[in-house]
C-alpha cells in the first residue's frame, strides 16, 4: 500500500509500512500500537534522508570550491569545533554525545571521500587537495 501523506514520494511507492516479521505473532492491539509508533519513525527517517541530501548538496559545493583553489579536502580544525558543538547539542537534547560524534565523523569521512574524488577529476590529484 502506498503512502498518501505529505511525505509520500514516487520512490517509496513500494514501501509497505505494515511489513513486519511479527505479523500474526503478537496481539492485534499491540501490533496497532507498534504500527502507530512506526509511522512516526517512517516520517523521521524520510526527513533524515532529505536532510542528508541537502547537506551533501552543500558539501559538494564546498568540494568544488576547495578543488578550484587547491585546498586540502579535510579541515581538521573545523572538525574539532564541529564535533565539540555537536556533543554539546547532543547533551542538551539527551542524545548520547559519543553517538553524535561517531555519526558526524561517519558523514564527514564520506564528504572527504567525495572532495577527493572531485579534486581527482578536476586536478588529477596533483595538488594540495590530493594530500
Ligand atoms: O567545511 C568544510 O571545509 C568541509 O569540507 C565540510 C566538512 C563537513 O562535512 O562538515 C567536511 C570536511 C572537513 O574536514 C570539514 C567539514
Amino acid at each position: 500500500m502506498s503512502q498518501t501523506g505529505p511525505m509520500s514520494n514516487s520512490s517509496d511507492d513500494e514501501f509497505d509500512p505494515r511489513a513486519s516479521s511479527l505479523s500474526g505473532k503478537v496481539a492485534d492491539d499491540v501490533m496497532a500500537e507498534l504500527l502507530a509508533m512506526r509511522s512516526s519513525i517512517d516520517n523521521i527517517d524520510a526527513t533524515l534522508v532529505y536532510l542528508l541530501a541537502e547537506r551533501f548538496k552543500a558539501t559538494q559545493r564546498v568540494g568544488h570550491l576547495k578543488a578550484e583553489h587547491n585546498l586540502p579536502p579535510a579541515d581538521p580544525g573545523r572538525e574539532v569545533a564541529q564535533i565539540a558543538r555537536l556533543r554539546r547539542l547532543a547533551e542538551d537534547a539527551h542524545l548520547d554525545p559519543a553517538f553524535a560524534e561517531k555519526f558526524l565523523n561517519f558523514i564527514i569521512r564520506e564528504v572527504i571521500r567525495h572532495h577527493q574524488a572531485i579534486s581527482q577529476t578536476r586536478n588529477g590529484g596533483t595538488d594540495a587537495a590530493a594530500s
